[in-house]
């Protein structure tokens, strides 16, 4: 199996459990590696072939912005499941941390794996 991946793809949005946290806009950053077959797109070059990372930036971008989980636990599963149905693929590993939500704490968040490799 072959992987696209997108790393620290940065997306602010209203997520979190507080109240204050419904009234401000956070950034959570996203890495993630999608399971593809990338050997017909490097024969022929054709981006039609391949799992187009941009693509799925552009909609992860508007999906995050536009959402108000509370947990990033439900983010990540609906990002996760998001991807897979619209952009065909059959597994997934997500990481989803919130930088700023715990001072002390570089980042937090959730990993989670989705479907079965190719
Ligand atoms: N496992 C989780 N723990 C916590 C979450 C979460 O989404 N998943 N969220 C919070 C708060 O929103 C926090 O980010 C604010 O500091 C606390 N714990």
């Amino acid at each position: 199996m072959d992987i696209v991946y997108i790393r620290s793809l940065q997306v602010e949005t209203v997520i979190g459990i507080y109240d204050w946290e419904r009234e401000i806009r956070q950034a959570v950053v996203l890495d993630l590696e999608m399971g593809t077959d990338i050997r017909q797109a490097a024969l022929t070059e054709d981006i039609e072939s391949t799992l187009n990372y941009k693509s799925v930036c552009d909609r992860l971008i508007e999906f995050i912005s536009n959402s108000e989980f509370l947990l990033v636990e439900t983010m990540a599963e609906e990002i996760a499941a998001l991807v897979m149905q619209e952009f065909n693929v059959p597994w997934i590993k997500l990481s989803l941390g919130k930088p700023a939500a715990i001072p002390a704490a570089a980042s937090v968040g959730v990993v989670i794996e989705r479907g079965a490799p190719l």
